[in-house]
């Protein structure tokens, strides 16, 4: 297991499967495979096993999406992808991840059913985390973290800006948000922006680094697209405690590949 940065063993963060992420612990890399069949993100994620990767993220919106998944059949697509993504990496803690439409995801899908789904899939046992959109609808929100709490199962909380970069102040009161919603020990508050310039950049990195200063959630502050590279390469610099990194396709604008990335942070 990845201890924190001086050896030690952890003392705050999260845990995600057995990766620690936190203040204290080295940026941790996590590779998402969005695979549209099954064969698909299987190969995904046999190609992880090789690279330097600590977590996968399964994003279950391409399979869901091309399967034209059905509110009766995408739990048994969602249970599939998973225990075939975990058949094969079975060393690597799995973030479920549906990213819906709204937020540069693939499957359109309403709140009722991406809460049931993500309800289903945490009390399943087959992911060690899952992704929730705070934008949906706070009941939604709220049986998903009900469920959560009562699995055990570590959230990643998440906000996504295609398009713009919200303001410096937008993005930090976005964070602190997030960390109200679940306590540090099962959280990471995570926000993706799109900057259109360095200021834009700037500004993610400066909301990141203050909600650094200000939260003990495990964070990840991240600027899309070539302008916002930076923010993944340095991100650990600047408050984030994990990046994701490709091992195939990529799954936002501007990831860097895992070897790239653990090669810049020299392990
Ligand atoms: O939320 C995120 C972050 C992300 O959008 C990125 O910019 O790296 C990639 C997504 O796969 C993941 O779910």
């Amino acid at each position: 297991m990845r201890g924190n940065i001086d050896g030690d063993p952890m003392t705050t963060g999260v845990m995600i499967g057995n990766v620690p992420l936190g203040a204290e612990h080295e940026t941790a890399i996590i590779a998402p495979v969005l695979g549209s069949t099954l064969d698909e993100l299987k190969a995904e994620a046999h190609a992880a096993l090789d690279a330097p990767v600590d977590i996968l993220e399964v994003r279950l919106d391409h399979v869901l999406a091309a399967s034209q998944a059905s509110p009766a059949t995408a739990k048994e697509r969602a249970y599939a992808a998973l225990q075939g993504v975990s058949e094969v990496a079975s060393s690597l803690p799995l973030l479920a991840t549906i990213r819906t439409a709204r937020e540069g995801g693939e499957w359109d899908v309403s709140d009722d059913v991406y809460a049931e789904l993500l309800c289903s899939i945490t009390s399943s046992g087959l992911a060690h985390a899952i992704d929730v959109e705070v934008a949906r609808h706070p009941a939604a929100i709220s049986v998903i973290l009900d469920t959560a709490e009562k699995s055990g199962l570590p959230v990643v909380l998440s906000r996504h800006f295609f398009d713009a970069t919200p303001t410096r102040e937008e993005m930090l009161a976005m964070l602190e948000y997030m960390a109200t919603l679940a306590p540090a020990d099962r959280a990471v508050a995570k926000l993706a922006v799109m900057p259109h310039t360095p200021e834009d950049v700037l500004a993610l990195l400066g909301a990141g680094l203050e909600a650094r200063n200000r939260l003990e959630h495990a964070l990840m502050a991240i600027a899309m697209g070539r302008l916002g590279r930076v923010s993944r390469l340095a991100g650990g610099v600047f408050g984030s405690d994990a990046c994701f990194a490709t091992v195939g396709p990529e799954s936002a604008p501007g990831q860097p590949s895992a070897r790239a990335l653990a090669a810049l942070l020299e392990r």
